[in-house]
């Protein structure tokens, strides 16, 4: 097929869908052209930006009819910035939206049958973690249900972790001087940024504040660039390797309200680094603990493997319903707390548990959702990677006398396998992987050990599909699946699902 848009044409389409980036779907001519901040239902004049064989990119210059989804982006620099894609849409569409994502990924990816779920089309805002229908697999027989998607009352400030780049104010507007740099030292009256990337680039968007973030950690952000300014520091840079700033991350209990700051350096020693401490514990009454990560490795990945107390505690604490966890700089822990709670309790409610049951608690973290399920179960057994999380799974266990889970590091797909040579067989299995889903070692696994019930905590629901797909040819019925927002204005999904055993394979 010849391609019937050239670059910088100017063209009118109707936006027919929007795609896992939360683009819009325009097509000219049988052509797809993707483009960004356009919503479905709208027709809009877009100008070609780039051409490829299959598909090309346009940028939205008018909206000739408007969604009426359409809604004013509060953030002032929601159309620089790559955080959220979604702050135009309505917080009611965009949770209908969730789900219909889910759905597509289910049907297409995972080859399953959707039959119900009750979807009132209004993506209904739940309080409490909720579903409206309470609908079990069982009595809307066979074929998976989706539940609209739980939504937050209020969909503003939730996050209780920034993890920020860290850069020199630019070059050109600073009288020339190279990104803030004059021959590899910062240029004078040079400051540190900081913010998310430039959407598809790794340019920081400097900001004062997240809306999507605790206001506290925004204040931690803007006395960490004060100070650094101050100090003369610089900030790493990608391309030269040099620089000693990286990221700023910081989090905060929303229930304890303790602070723990981490300051990632491409380097060992932070010159100063009692001025450092004693800055940000003036500005923030509320720090518990200042760290330091070293990351001198020429990669995305933010953190590197050495941390070191700066002052204060290695930990702060924080509670999720009614338990306490101690959660260290680099482990992972959910980052919006309130649906956190609606999440686990959701999984908890899947696993379906008398007080008896063996439960596997595979990819743990800290220990959180373990935790939660021990106060149903009869043994709970966790694995994670991260030995600082497991060793903060061991102390959450302790800090809340629960004495029925225990912990080991290493691969989910490792561990598990020896697990079920040493004769722990586990009447439910509950997985929450990072995006890429299960390793297949540990689905074979699952497929061998057969536990009743599997609980999968998904993050994407793409290698939710894909996984869905191997558990039900191995015997395993998906019966109903749990849209949660954990990340509103974002393209973000997370679901909790629920699989039992079919009684045949195949
Ligand atoms: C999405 S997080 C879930 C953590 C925990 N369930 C929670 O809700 O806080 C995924 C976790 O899997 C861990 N992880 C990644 N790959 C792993 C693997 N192959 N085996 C075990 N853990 C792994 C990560 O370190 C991370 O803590």
């Amino acid at each position: 097929m010849s391609i019937p848009v050239s670059k910088n044409d100017i063209v009118t389409t109707d936006i027919i869908g929007l795609t896992h980036d939360g683009e819009g779907v325009g097509r000219v001519d049988g052509f797809t052209l993707f483009i960004q901040g356009a919503l479905p239902g709208e027709r809009v004049l877009a100008k070609v930006l780039k051409v490829k064989k299959q598909y090309g990119y346009a940028k939205l210059l008018e909206m000739i009819t408007t969604s009426p989804d359409r809604v004013a982006a509060p953030c002032e620099i929601y159309k620089q910035c790559g955080g959220c894609q979604l702050q135009h849409m309505d917080y009611a569409a965009q949770l209908r939206w969730k789900r219909q994502h889910v759905i597509d990924n289910l049907e297409r990816i995972g080859k399953l049958k959707v039959t119900g779920g009750k979807s009132d089309g209004a993506g209904e805002v739940l309080a409490e973690g909720r579903s409206a229908d309470g609908l079990s697999g069982s009595e809307a027989g066979p074929g998976v249900i989706v539940h609209d998607t739980l939504g937050m009352d209020e969909p503003w400030r939730y996050r209780n972790k920034a993890q920020v780049p860290i850069g020199m104010a630019m070059a050109a507007l600073d009288g020339g001087a190279d990104g803030g740099y004059v021959d590899g030292t910062p240029a004078e009256g040079s400051r540190l940024v900081g913010g998310f990337y430039a959407r598809g680039s790794h340019r920081i968007i400097d900001m004062d504040a997240c809306l999507i973030q605790h206001e506290r950690n925004d204040e931690a952000v803007r006395i960490v660039k004060r100070i650094g300014s101050e100090l003369g520091v610089t900030a790493y840079d990608e391309e030269s390797g040099g620089g000693l700033l990286r990221h700023v991350v910081v989090r905060i209990g929303f229930v304890s309200d303790e602070t723990m700051v981490v300051l990632v350096t491409n380097g060992k020693k932070i010159p100063q680094v009692e001025r450092w401490v004693e800055g940000i514990r003036a500005a923030l009454p509320n720090v518990k603990s200042i760290v330091q990560n070293i990351n001198m490795k020429k990669t995305n990945v933010i953190f590197g493997d050495e941390t070191k107390v700066l002052w204060g505690n290695e930990v702060i604490y924080d509670e999720l319903d009614g338990i306490r966890f101690a959660i260290s700089a680099r482990s992972f822990y959910q980052v919006n707390p309130a649906q956190t709670v609606a999440l686990y309790r959701k999984a908890v409610e899947y696993a379906g548990l008398t007080g008896k049951e063996t439960v596997i608690d595979a990819y743990c973290g800290i220990g959180t959702i373990s935790l939660f399920l021990a106060r149903q179960a009869g043994q709970v057994y966790g694995v994670e990677i991260v030995p600082e999380a497991i060793e903060d799974a061991k102390r959450n266990a302790v800090l809340n006398g629960i004495d029925n889970a225990s912990f080991e590091a290493g691969l989910a797909e490792v561990v598990i396998p020896r697990w079920r040579e040493e004769g722990i067989v586990p009447d439910v299995i509950v997985v929450d992987p990072p995006r890429k889903g299960c390793d297949q070692a540990l689905l074979d696994t699952i497929l061998k050990m057969r536990p009743e019930r599997v609980v999968y905590v998904s993050c994407n629901p793409s290698t939710l599909a894909r996984d869905l797909r191997v558990l039900e040819d191995g015997g395993y019925r998906t019966v109903e699946v749990q849209p949660v927002d954990m990340f509103p204005h974002t393209v973000h999904v997370e679901s909790v699902a629920l699989l039992v055993w079919n009684g045949t394979e195949g």
